[in-house]
């Protein structure tokens, strides 16, 4: 296949090596610095794009897409206030999108058993529960879209959660969850180092704690999974999630 790379970041740079590895050829690579190649002629030399760029650009990459009539896969996070939007203009334009706040095989693993484990927690009213994510530094957006997915399942499956709010926690603050109703779903958000993704579930009562986690030793996983929602979408119409080609 053809792939056009929107966003040539840290994942733009290993998709970019996986869908080598993997027989595909990159025939456009867009970041910051050449943004004026991002044209309608250029990405319809391209079967699919991949769009990992920042929570504000992806839209008009995405319009970019729809308008040269490329399928595109959305890695990027921070814009997910704006889906009900997309998936009308794509659905009603007759255009391809997948997207993923996260591609990761074992991530969508863990979305999966979070959904059963938070169903099962119906029956244990005494835990409290809640969600934390810790990213790098740079990270533009919080709570992460790991994070957001992981609660919504939560919130879809356990009674007494009905919203999720977020704390992001810097450096020597102490959680703040002195505000958080009890109906609330906390999402705590911490920015270390060069953490590429962890992520955990705490079921928490008096007498002890189940943590379920997730943690990201690497971005190869994300960037294995977007190539192949790029593989899988290719023959596809429509608006699709992750959970489409996964189908657990
Ligand atoms: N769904 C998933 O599985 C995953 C999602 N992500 C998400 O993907 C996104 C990118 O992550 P990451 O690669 O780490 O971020 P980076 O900051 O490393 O890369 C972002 C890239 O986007 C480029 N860029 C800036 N403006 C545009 C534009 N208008 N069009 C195209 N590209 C542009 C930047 O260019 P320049 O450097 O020149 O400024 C840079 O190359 C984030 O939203 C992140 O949350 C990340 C990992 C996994
Ligand atoms: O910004 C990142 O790095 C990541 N972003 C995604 C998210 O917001 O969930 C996925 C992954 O955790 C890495």
């Amino acid at each position: 296949m053809k792939i056009a790379l929107l966003g040539y970041g840290k994942m733009g740079k290993i998709i970019e090596k996986i869908a080598t590895d993997r027989k595909h050829e990159i025939v456009l690579k867009i970041d910051y610095n050449n943004l004026d190649e991002l044209t309608t002629e250029n990405l319809a030399k391209a079967d699919v794009a991949i769009e990992f760029s920042t929570p504000g650009t992806v839209l008009g990459n995405i319009k970019q897409c729809f308008n040269a009539g490329v399928p595109v896969v959305v890695g990027t996070t921070g814009w997910y206030n704006q889906l009900p939007q997309v998936k009308q203009i794509c659905e009603d334009g007759g255009h391809t999108l997948l997207y993923a706040s996260n591609f990761s095989i074992g991530v969508n693993v863990f979305f999966h058993v979070n959904k059963v484990l938070a169903k099962l927690m119906n029956n244990y009213p005494y835990y409290d529960v809640q969600v934390e994510e810790i990213h790098h530094v740079q990270k533009l957006d919080s709570p992460s879209g790991t994070g957001i997915t992981i609660a919504e399942g939560i919130i879809e499956n356990l009674d007494r959660k009905k919203e999720w709010v977020n704390v992001l926690t810097t450096d020597g603050d102490e959680t703040a969850d002195d505000n958080i109703a009890a109906d609330q779903l906390l999402i705590e958000s911490f920015r270390i180092d060069s953490v590429p993704g962890t992520h955990t579930v705490l079921y928490d009562s008096e007498v002890d704690t189940i943590e379920f986690k997730h943690t990201a030793h690497n971005r190869n996983g994300f960037a294995v999974g977007a190539v192949m929602a790029a593989e899988w979408i290719s023959d596809k119409k429509g608006f699709h999630s992750i959970e489409d080609m996964f189908n657990f």
